[in-house]
């Protein structure tokens, strides 16, 4: 029986009275390219928080790797390989990506406080930071501002930030959002090219984007998961399609669905 990258049971939180999340059971296969979906407010964020540790749970367990790590710190989920990017870009603007991810690298080393001291023995660590930004196609704008990046290409090196850390899970929060449909599909094309050993869950409102990458998609509404499937099933299934009725900039295409 192969270990799943990560596995929740009847994990749920509540908020005061309000049950924001409730009874999930979701399971992410090492190397998976995985979709939650679910209309705005379903719980998705939320349910991210929890795998990350920013939330306690109220009810259920989680698994990483097979080990049980509901009370763990969030710090000491990603130091084991859990990383996440924010729906809201969280860059220093006036870095290059090159400094960025140089400071990524110098953190994951547990050198964070002292980032500012002579480079002569990093040559290794800018040399990585090259090679990161190379598979997020950031090569040629290592030396650019952030600031004046594209939307797309500052997606693009939050991605890089949460790779530096070189985890093997990586959860991904809306990594599209704000970014126009000519970038999108380039930023989707660098997340399917991630090595195949780093599992991968992603929030997406974009259905031609979920259709197109997920290999399986989890359905969450109102905190639940309401199925979990192959895309192909999940564009047919008529309890998902009548969630998404009446919603305009949701599509479900079952025709660009994975089997
Ligand atoms: N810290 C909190 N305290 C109280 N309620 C919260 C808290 N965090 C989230 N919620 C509530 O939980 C519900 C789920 O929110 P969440 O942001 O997880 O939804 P979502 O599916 O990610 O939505 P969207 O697609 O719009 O980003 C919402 O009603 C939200 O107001």
């Amino acid at each position: 029986m192969s270990t799943l990258a990560l596995e929740t049971q009847g994990l749920g939180i509540r908020f005061g009275a309000f049950q924001a999340v409730a009874e999930v059971n979701l399971q992410l296969q090492v190397g998976a390219r995985q979709a939650l979906i679910g209309p705005n407010g379903a719980g998705k964020t939320t349910l991210i928080n929890l795998l990350t540790g920013v939330y306690k749970p109220t009810a259920g367990s989680i698994r990483m790797n097979g080990q049980d790590i509901t009370v763990h710190a969030a710090d000491r989920r990603a130091r084991n390989g859990l990383a996440r990017t924010f729906q809201i870009n969280q860059l220093f603007p006036s870095l290059t990506p090159l400094l960025s991810v140089v400071l990524a690298i110098h953190e994951r080393e547990g050198q964070g406080a002292t980032w500012w001291r002579p480079y002569q023995r990093s040559t290794a660590c800018f040399d990585e930071a090259h090679a990161l930004l190379k598979r997020l196609r950031l090569d040629a704008l290592a030396q650019v501002p952030v600031a004046e990046l594209a939307y797309g290409k500052q997606r693009l090196l939050e991605i890089a930030l949460a790779l530096a850390a070189r985890p093997r899970i990586l959860l991904l929060d809306e990594p599209a959002a704000g970014v126009p449909e000519d970038e999108s599909g380039e930023l989707f094309d660098v997340i399917g090219e991630l090595p195949s050993d780093i599992s991968v869950l992603f929030i997406e409102h974009d259905m031609k984007l979920v259709f197109r990458f997920a290999q399986r998609i989890s359905v969450l509404v109102a905190g639940r998961i309401l199925t979990e499937g192959a895309p192909r099933d999940i564009a047919h299934d008529p309890r998902v399609r009548e969630v998404y009725l009446g919603s305009t900039h949701v599509g479900i295409h079952p025709e660009t669905a994975h089997g």
